[in-house]
């Protein structure tokens, strides 16, 4: 099952890995025409109703494999208004080769039968598929009236058209119109609003690599934009509790989750430290605890800073001192919100109870100190990170030359990075940029991001700093490589 959204960054993700979209529309129209054969034999009438987006463009490919057919195109909208450029190209494509085709820009000029006025054999339903949003306009709406009221054998292009795919419920509301299909070929994999639909759904392969769905690609960061008319705070509130033993760690994640969007970053780090963290930065809130070191006696003005905040990062820099355990453990009994990981407070995770959701970020020597396995073999490194991730509940990601991002359901592996970023520092750098995703996205993904943009900043600053490559160099990065191109 792939919802809608994940489908456009897996198609993203193609596209980055050299399989662009056209490649697929190719496909799709491919196994569109193949499904049109298994209804009627050659000679059988079939009219093509296509939409200007690519759910229409896979109709039009469709139109080119159906040689032998009676084939008429319905262009629903002129030329020019074809929204995409490899819908116009095939359109193109399609009256070069004087394939019968015709556009509809009035609604009460629509209609699906020949001359004569009888029914096609066949309808392919093109109109609108993963794009659609709210219910059928004009001259959709009639055009789905014609359909419905047809005779024809309808073939639904990836979707019925006014249905959400995620769903299964038509877009408009319960009582608004949609296409009524006998057959939907949709793509790459099942839709869950489809299995409720009374029509018979064929899955097509249209050649997504595996390896778009398995690895994170630039489609993981669709969806992330901000909001235009946000406020202060709606794109995330974070607070990093570290530091004693180290200054700089603490720093590096609360700089790196400012640079990965947060709106507001607090530090809460022992009092010694304080003046020292914010020195780093006039844009960090830092909160000072009494002493050298955090320990059991903060549990409580940490967890009143935890609620003023969407996530808390959790370890960089706490060390494993006297009471620094007994901290991460009381804390994490009482708290019931998202968390980041890292460090030291990882050995506590597994025998904490804790109605808490989190990430934690090891290392495979991490991993193994919270009595997880680790492997050789990619694959059963990542079945053995899915099956840990299970067993503690939470989600995992596992640094190494390639990530292993968890939660027990579903596991991606990350490939950017490079050998340069093994120094002191990266680790704090990507415990705060998950912890800033996480404000604002689910766990899983927010890991598996926060893994590939951090991938993505070491590769940038490993180009310009070669084996000199250091962890300050990558908070200023973020911006960049979290940019969807
Ligand atoms: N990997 C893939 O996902 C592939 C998908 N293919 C096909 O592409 C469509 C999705 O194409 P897209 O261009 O994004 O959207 P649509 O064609 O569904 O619609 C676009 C267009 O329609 C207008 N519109 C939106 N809502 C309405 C409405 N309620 N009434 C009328 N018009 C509406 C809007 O202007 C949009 O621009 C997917 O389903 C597959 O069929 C690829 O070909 C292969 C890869
Ligand atoms: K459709």
């Amino acid at each position: 099952m792939i919802t809608t959204d994940r489908m456009a960054a897996v198609d993203a993700n193609a596209a980055a890995l050299g399989v662009p979209r056209k490649q697929l529309m190719e496909s799709s129209g491919n196994a569109v025409a193949r499904e049109v054969r298994a209804a009627a034999d050659p000679g059988a009438t079939v009219a093509l109703v296509c939409g200007r987006g690519n759910n229409g463009g896979d109709a039009l490919v469709a139109a080119r494999f159906l040689d032998g057919y009676d084939v008429a195109v319905h262009l629903l909208g002129r030329r020019e208004t074809i929204r995409t450029d490899i819908a116009r190209e095939n359109w193109t494509a399609l009256e070069s080769a004087e394939i019968q085709s015709e556009t509809v820009t009035d609604s009460r000029e629509f209609g699906l039968g020949g001359p004569d006025g009888d029914d096609p054999d066949v309808v392919v339903d093109a109109m609108l598929g993963s794009g659609i949003a709210g219910g059928l306009r004009e001259p959709e709406r009639t055009a789905a009236e014609a359909i419905n009221a047809s005779d024809a054998t309808v073939i639904a292009v990836d979707v019925p058209s006014g249905i959400d795919a995620d769903t299964g419920d038509p877009t408009g509301g319960a009582e608004a119109i949609a296409v009524n299909a006998d057959r939907v070929v949709t793509f790459h994999d099942e839709k869950p609003g489809l299995a409720a639909l009374d029509a018979e759904v064929t899955v097509a392969d249209i050649g997504i690599p595996a390896a778009a769905e398995r690895f994170t690609g630039p489609g993981d960061l669709l969806g992330l934009d901000r909001d235009p008319d946000s406020h202060k705070g709606d794109n995330g509130e974070v607070l990093v509790v570290g530091g004693g033993p180290y200054t700089g760690a603490p720093t590096l994640s609360a700089l790196a989750a400012l640079r990965a969007g947060a709106d507001l970053v607090r530090v809460a780090c022992p009092e010694s430290v304080a003046s020292a963290v914010q020195g780093f930065s006039p844009n960090l809130i830092v909160r000072g605890l009494p002493g050298d070191r955090v320990g059991p006696a903060h549990a409580e003005r940490v967890a009143s800073l935890a609620a003023d905040n969407d996530i808390v990062v959790l370890g960089p820099g706490l060390g494993d001192g006297d009471g620094t355990r007994e901290f991460v453990r009381e804390f994490l009994t009482a708290y019931e919100g998202r968390a980041v990981v890292d460090a030291d407070a990882l050995r506590v995770v597994p025998d904490v109870d804790t109605d808490a959701d989190l990430i934690c970020t090891p290392h495979q020597g991490e991993l193994v100190g919270m009595g997880g396995e680790t492997a050789g073999d990619p694959a059963e490194r990542a079945e053995l990170v899915r099956e840990f991730a299970a067993e503690v509940g939470h989600t995992l990601l596992v640094k190494g030359a390639v990530d292993v991002i968890a939660d027990g359901d579903d596991v991606r592996l990350n490939r950017t990075g490079n050998p340069g970023m093994t120094v002191g520092g990266t680790g704090d750098v990507l415990a705060g940029t998950v912890g800033a995703l996480a404000a604002v996205t689910e766990p899983f993904h927010a890991a598996a991001v926060g893994a590939y943009v951090v991938g993505r900043a070491g590769d940038a600053a490993a180009e310009a700093n070669g084996a000199g490559l250091v962890a300050t160099d990558l908070p200023d990065r973020l911006p960049e490589a979290m940019r969807n191109e």
